[in-house]
């Protein structure tokens, strides 16, 4: 089954939140944790026990476990196995981008379940030209995987990129989406080919009905709103809000992290 379809019936089970697993040096010292190998699997691996079992995605960011070598990849892959296993779909947020020789070798790693890191969808960077990104559209294809492509993204510099207009009239983000409808077109329930566009971008004036899911980080720690995920994405096919330290603060206690998801996915369902 496709990533689309499985994740249009994970929104509709668990609801829209996609809870970000962010081993931040100052939440393992909140959570009384020490800054090692040890503090980061006690975190991540108690922030997946939370989590996992009651929202649709959960979403490691990768730079915060790869900041403790091979030891820290290790525990990342027992968060990806651990995540799926407790029946969430794993985005595995790494923005890998690469010629396409080497994008196929990302896309082995992070799309193929019979990697270490396999996940069901990944984070992907398409500034070296959207096409340098096929292989990854093969894997997810080839695998039932899907990607989020940066479009918008939540930080204030990303419009610099973003919003500059290439030869054809079109802004580089807008080119992305297009990109996106043209993969996702006919696809039913949802397409397998999503964008991040952050939920702080204040206002856009480009067309979000590409027939894929929208990740929308920023919401919560970097200040975006509910009403702001109202506005900005209306005409979105799916959208998944992402909150990463505004969650994970209300840990280590597990009933904590739990309630605040659910509490979300409620305000977000409202
Ligand atoms: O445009 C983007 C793309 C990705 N991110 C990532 O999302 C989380 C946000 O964490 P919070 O603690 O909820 O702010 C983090 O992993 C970023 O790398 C993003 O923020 N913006």
């Amino acid at each position: 089954m496709s990533f689309g379809h499985r994740l249009h019936t994970a929104l509709a089970e668990r609801g829209p939140l996609c809870a970000g697993v962010d081993p931040h040096s100052a939440l393992l010292q909140e959570w009384g944790l020490s800054d090692d190998v040890a503090g980061l699997e006690r975190f991540a691996l108690t922030a997946v026990e939370a989590l996992a079992p009651v929202v649709s995605v959960v979403k490691p960011q990768s730079a915060f476990f790869e900041r403790f070598g091979s030891r820290g990849v290790a525990v990342l892959e027992r968060v990806v196995a651990e995540a799926k296993a407790a029946g969430a779909l794993v985005l595995l947020d790494v923005k890998r981008g690469d010629i396409g020789s080497t994008s196929a070798a990302y896309a082995d790693a992070y799309l193929d379940p019979a990697s270490p890191l396999g996940s069901d969808a990944v984070t992907v960077s398409p500034f070296l030209g959207f096409g340098s990104l096929d292989p990854f559209v093969d894997a997810a294809r080839r695998h039932g995987g899907g990607l989020f492509v940066l479009a918008l993204t939540s930080n204030k510099e990303g419009p610099e990129v973003q919003a500059a207009v290439s030869a054809d009239g079109d802004t580089v983000a807008g080119t992305v989406l297009g990109h996106l409808r043209r993969l996702n077109a006919d696809t039913d329930p949802l397409g397998s080919f999503g964008a991040v566009v952050g939920a702080t971008i204040g206002a856009t004036e480009e067309d979000l009905a590409f027939g894929g899911p929208v990740l929308a980080p920023g919401f919560g720690a970097q200040g975006g709103t509910v009403a702001d995920l109202r506005r900005l994405f209306g005409s979105a096919a799916a959208v998944l809000p992402s909150s990463s330290r505004e969650v994970l603060r209300r840990g280590p206690s597990v009933e904590a992290m739990r309630a605040e998801a659910h509490r979300l996915n409620d305000e977000l369902r409202a």
